[in-house]
């Protein structure tokens, strides 16, 4: 396994790039840890797989150095990189049986005959294919398919690193939950060092140990899920993590005090005079109903999803969400919201801006 530098890296599709804005990837300078679980999490277009190609070698970066542990890897082939890869779509040998299928990345190595088979067993009795190891791939739905490339991708323990990109499109959701806890477990079994590439936050969060977020082509966070939660970096990371996300409400900002059209809400800390867009980011999460503290808040419309209810609202002209537990009683006194000082959040520009000791 290898730590991944990523050394001021940055993309441009284009031969003469001017501004940041021609940049599919803009600067980013971070060091993966050896063994450790990425995901690199993001909306469409965001540049993730512009990030995974750069790693994985199928992309020259326009600028920077990729480093795995102290090789410098940025014009490396693919091959030399000693990686093992997933795509979204299965990669599969249809003439083959799942057996050789699975053995196949161990056997061009050189393997021997017994590990290969003792390794082909654990690989597949991880992804579920046991009974079908001596049939031919071709005829395997898509979803048994794309299983034989995650094994396959899994099968040697000797690589850089593991690299995924959306593997689990075309698998169905109940096995989508299963490959990922599977995922998860060879993970802290081997320790590989992998990265997960996904739109999806529930696969992010439950996959990895470290979540990228990218947005529009620059990573504004990488932390743990609780970090994406509690403390989101940028507005985006907000809006994008949890469900609902975060809300962000224009305020002015004076000492330990945020300020929504004229009405005060408490912070934990003190802020500096800030300048550009200043907004506040509470959680709805963070924000509870009440008939007699807080400020006012006009409720629209009460959704029960099951183990919480939320509550859509406007507040002083902006429209916010607000989680009441289960069996919390909505009544028509319900006319006010009061938010955890110590949960709210300040950001100028987007960014988080950090207060200090109140
Ligand atoms: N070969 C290419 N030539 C020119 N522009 C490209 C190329 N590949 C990607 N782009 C552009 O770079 C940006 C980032 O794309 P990228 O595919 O890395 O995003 P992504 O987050 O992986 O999106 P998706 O989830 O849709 O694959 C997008 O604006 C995209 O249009």
């Amino acid at each position: 396994m290898a730590r991944i530098t990523l050394d001021n890296l940055a993309h441009s599709y284009l031969p003469d790039p001017r501004g940041e804005d021609d940049y599919a990837l803009k600067q980013l300078d971070h060091v993966w840890q050896d063994g450790e679980a990425y995901a690199l999490l993001g909306a469409s277009g965001c540049g993730k797989s512009t990030l995974l190609n750069i790693i994985s070698g199928l992309l020259q970066p326009s600028r920077g150095r990729i480093l795995f542990d102290d090789f410098d890897v940025t014009h490396a082939a693919t091959a030399e990189r000693n990686i093992a890869q997933v795509f979204q779509f299965p990669v599969v040998y249809d003439t083959m049986t799942v057996r050789q299928n699975l053995a196949f990345p161990l056997k061009n190595r050189g393997a021997s005959a017994s590990y290969i088979a003792q390794r082909v067993q654990t690989i597949a009795a991880m992804i579920g294919m046991e009974s079908v190891l001596d049939r031919k791939a071709r005829g395997l739905t898509a979803d048994a398919k794309q299983k034989i490339s995650l094994g396959r991708g899994m099968v040697r323990e000797d690589v850089n690193a593991l690299l995924f990109d959306e593997p689990l499109t075309v698998i169905d959701p109940h096995m989508k939950w299963e490959l990922r806890t599977q995922l998860k477990s060879l993970h802290r079994d081997f320790g590989h060092t992998m990265i997960y590439v996904t739109h999806d936050q529930t696969e992010a969060l439950t996959f990895a140990d470290k979540v990228v977020v990218m947005h529009d082509g620059r990573v504004v966070q990488i932390g743990t899920p609780e970090d994406l939660f509690e403390r989101p970096a940028h507005t985006f990371v907000g809006y994008f993590i949890g469900s609902p996300g975060m809300n962000v409400i224009p305020a002015k900002i004076e000492g330990a005090r945020a300020y929504v059209n004229g009405a005060e809400i408490a912070l934990e800390r003190g802020y500096t005079a800030l300048s550009g867009k200043v907004e506040i980011g509470v959680r709805p999460e963070f924000a509870r109903l009440s008939a007699t503290e807080g400020l006012p808040v006009r409720i629209r419309r009460v959704e029960d999803v099951g183990r919480h209810k939320i509550v859509r609202a406007e507040f002083f002209g902006h429209d916010i969400n607000i989680v009441a537990a289960e069996d919390e009683n909505i009544g028509s006194d319900k006319t006010r919201v009061a938010f955890d000082p110590a949960r709210v959040n300040v950001y100028a520009n987007d960014w988080l801006v950090e207060g200090s000791a109140a």
